[in-house]
């Protein structure tokens, strides 16, 4: 991705300096060239070139340091390309000129170059436009046109369908890059609440002794939306909603809260407690699954009309290790429910020797809500206020539009491409952990495919298959009922 030299660290500011240096990340010097992959597609125009351009508004991209080269096969000129985003960037706002000044400059750091990702020609051109601006760039500068500097490649999901293809891609792309170059990319890795997890389990007494089968009595992590594959339906087909999800963007959040402290922040420490994780994890028992497909979900005319596809799922990891021995962990995903979220929900085990009747208001639990609007809140018995001695569910909340006003969170792609800049590999997935992962997955996901498990139907806007909440029930989970939470007022 770049070349020659590029200085971060003089404008770090997002990131805690000694941070940087802990982890092991590199600063680097000079000039750098991005290549946009598929620049005329979905996951260019939503997230990446408005991650770029974030990136560049606040300073961590330079005019004069930066090219941008988009590449696919849509036959466009630049300015076609240019006018595409900006459209996207300044789409329904009101922008002022000096914004709209912004963005033209912005815009004329890209080029486009179009080809096909199957033939020689088309890289060749891309090749030779990046050549020349890094060429013409040292030229003008007046140092040598050696170009040295580093090459890194952002890969994104999905990284095969089962372990077999998973392994084979890693094989071809480990034939091109070493692994320090490749960057797998799982975009909840750079969501605000999932970066916190290690601070809040590492950096706070309050947590550490809990942490374990003796206090905690089951852990959900779930990812609702409240739409259909809407326009996805061909490619979503292919590979459901575990794929989709719950083996990439879950699972990293499992390890996060399952795994053991590593040594140190380097990233290399960090992942090998994911990986040790991964390993612990019990096979999946077709009893702790639940699958479900919405009604209407085939209408899509690129789905199958006898389609296998989960677009919901509920399954349950166990770990055979000391630390969770017992303790289910419920990973939940589905489109086409009644309401968008993403959550942790930390659920303790009942007050031994209850004498305040607690059970009746519901067990404590520590909930971290990535999306939307992320907080993190405990629910706790307290004394009712007043003259009774009577108890009732209360919280603490740390709500961040309440607690950090006015403080606009990054997008997970802007994060995520200044660490590859960086050449920080902590928040990726590295080559055995996504081998561990498939290993879990894999048996399930081939079952399905061979139609031995069915989704059961359920209606889209509602809480998914009622055979989800038995599991979660069956799993330990208890519910909490009569809670009333009073947002506070601003
Ligand atoms: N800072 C903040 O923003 C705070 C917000 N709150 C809000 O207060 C409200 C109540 O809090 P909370 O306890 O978190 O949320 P809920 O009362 O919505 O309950 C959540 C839990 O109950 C499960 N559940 C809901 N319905 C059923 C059902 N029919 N069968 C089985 N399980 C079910 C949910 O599962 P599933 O995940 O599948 O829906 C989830 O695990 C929420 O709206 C919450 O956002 C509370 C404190 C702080
Ligand atoms: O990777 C994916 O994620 C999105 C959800 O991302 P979020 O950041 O909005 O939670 C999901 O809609 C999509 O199906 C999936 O491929």
């Amino acid at each position: 991705m770049g070349s020659g030299c590029w200085t971060i660290e003089k404008r770090s500011n997002l990131r805690n300096d000694s941070l940087s240096r802990e982890n092991g990340s590199v600063p680097e010097t000079g000039c750098l060239s991005v290549v946009v992959l598929g620049a005329s597609g979905d996951l260019a125009k939503k997230k990446t070139f408005p991650a770029l351009f974030n990136l560049y508004r606040q300073g961590f991209l330079l005019s004069n340091e930066v090219h941008i080269f988009g590449y696919a096969r849509t036959k466009i000129s630049d300015d076609e390309l240019r006018n595409r985003i900006r459209g996207i960037l300044i789409q329904g706002k009101g922008a002022s000129d000096e914004q709209l000044e912004e963005l033209s400059k912005f815009l004329q750091l890209i080029k486009y170059v179009s080809g096909s990702y199957d033939s020689a020609e088309g890289f060749q051109l891309l090749d030779k436009e990046i050549s020349e601006h890094e060429v013409s760039k040292k030229t003008i500068e007046g140092s040598s046109p050696d170009l040295g500097g580093w090459t890194r490649i952002v890969v994104e999901k999905p990284f095969g369908k089962d372990l077999d293809s998973s392994e084979k891609l890693s094989e071809q792309i480990g034939e091109l890059f070493e692994e320090p170059q490749i960057y797998r990319i799982d975009h909840y890795l750079g969501k605000e609440l999932v970066q916190n997890l290690l601070v809040l389990r590492f950096a706070n007494r309050f947590f550490m002794p809990l942490w374990n089968r003796d206090n905690i009595d089951n852990v959900q992590i779930v990812f609702r939306e409240d739409f259909g594959t809407e326009g996805r339906g061909g490619y979503f087909d292919e590979y459901g909603i575990i794929r989709d999800i719950i083996q990439n963007h879950l699972l990293q959040v499992f390890c996060l809260v399952a795994m053991e402290k590593p040594s140190s922040l380097k990233p290399e420490r960090i992942r090998d407690e994911k990986v040790k994780v991964l390993q612990s994890v019990l096979p999946i028992k077709d009893e702790e699954v639940v699958l479900g497909q919405y009604d209407g979900y085939r209408d899509d005319p690129t789905v199958p009309d006898n389609s296998n596809t989960p677009t919901f799922a509920t399954v349950v990891l166990r770990i055979h290790n000391e630390r969770w021995e017992g303790v289910p962990f419920i990973l939940k995903a589905g489109k086409a429910l009644n309401s968008r979220k993403a959550e942790i929900r930390v659920q303790f085990k009942d007050v031994p020797g209850d004498i305040f009747k607690c059970q009746k208001q519901g067990r404590n639990e520590f909930v971290i809500r990535l999306q939307p609007k992320e907080a993190m809140y405990m629910k706790l018995t307290v004394k009712q206020p007043g003259l009774e001695m009577s108890t009732v569910q209360s919280e603490l909340d740390l709500s961040y539009g309440q607690r950090y006003q006015g403080l606009t969170i990054p997008e997970a792609y802007e994060r995520l491409i200044l660490d590859t800049i960086r050449g920080d590999q902590q928040h990726f997935v590295r080559r055995d952990e996504l081998k561990a992962a498939w290993e879990i997955f894999t048996p399930l996901l081939h079952g399905i495919d061979n139609g031995e498990l069915k989704p059961t139907l359920y209606q889209p806007g509602s809480r998914g298959p009622e055979e989800a909440d038995q599991l979660l029930e069956r799993s330990g989970y208890v519910q909490t009922h009569g809670y009333i939470w009073i947002p506070p007022t601003l």
